[in-house]
């Protein structure tokens, strides 16, 4: 008989949940990829509804959706925009996709990164894969920690994001195209004030 003791873990979040609560929110919103209706659905809503759904099952660990803290982010050459419901040392959660669509590398990272579609698609390949694996709304890829991809939006596309296991160590691929290419110093800043501001009140609250 083996008995595998678990430690204390130090995530909030349950990855299945989370894909589960947003394949409910866009359900309740007729946005669903099985519906097939899910293009004809107005973006914005389905952000907001599944913000709040998000908010609603983790309201102490989960911002409320808000208009006046959306950042750009510049990485692996795509560009998209982000809102962050939560940043701590193990985890964050955030709303990221692009209105006009994007597309690059993924970055190799400290970890484990599950990205739900809510609107639109992402188009993702490994080397070595000749097909695009296609993912749209309720579908979860899973890129594992240290693993890469090339993807896209190719259109308007929005997804839900929960990484989770060392966060500072993908914050240097997050900010690196700042200085090698959009030199925005005011989005960098904004960036780092919202990431910093929520790392630093987790970990005095005892959350890592
Ligand atoms: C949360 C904070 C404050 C910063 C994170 C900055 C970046 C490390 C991320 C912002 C958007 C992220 C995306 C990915 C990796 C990490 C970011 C660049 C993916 C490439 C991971 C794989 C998915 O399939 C697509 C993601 C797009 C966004």
């Amino acid at each position: 008989i083996v008995t595998v003791v678990q430690g204390p873990s130090a995530y909030v979040f349950d990855n299945k949940e989370v894909t589960a609560i947003v394949r409910d929110a866009l359900e309740a919103q007729g946005a669903l990829k099985t519906q097939r209706k899910y293009q004809t659905k107005n973006a914005t809503d389905i952000v907001i509804s599944v913000s709040k759904a998000l908010h609603e099952r983790y309201p102490e660990y989960v911002r409320e959706l808000n208009f006046d803290e959306w950042v750009f982010n510049n990485a692996g050459g795509a560009m998209g925009a982000m809102f962050v419901f939560h940043a701590s040392i193990s985890e964050y959660l955030i709303v990221f996709g692009s209105a006009v669509g994007t597309e690059g590398h993924s970055g190799r990272h400290t970890a484990n990164d599950y990205f739900t579609i809510i609107y639109g698609e992402e188009w993702a390949y490994s080397a070595g894969e000749i097909e695009p694996r296609i993912y749209a709304p309720g579908d979860m890829n899973f890129l594992p920690r240290g693993e890469v991809i090339h993807y896209s939006m190719p259109t308007t596309g929005w997804a839900i994001e929960l990484a989770q296991g060392y966060i500072p160590g993908m914050l240097p691929f997050g900010f690196m195209d700042v200085i090698t290419s959009t030199m925005d110093i005011t989005n960098f800043a904004k960036t780092v004030y919202i990431s910093a501001r929520d790392m630093t009140y987790y970990a005095l609250h005892g959350k890592f």
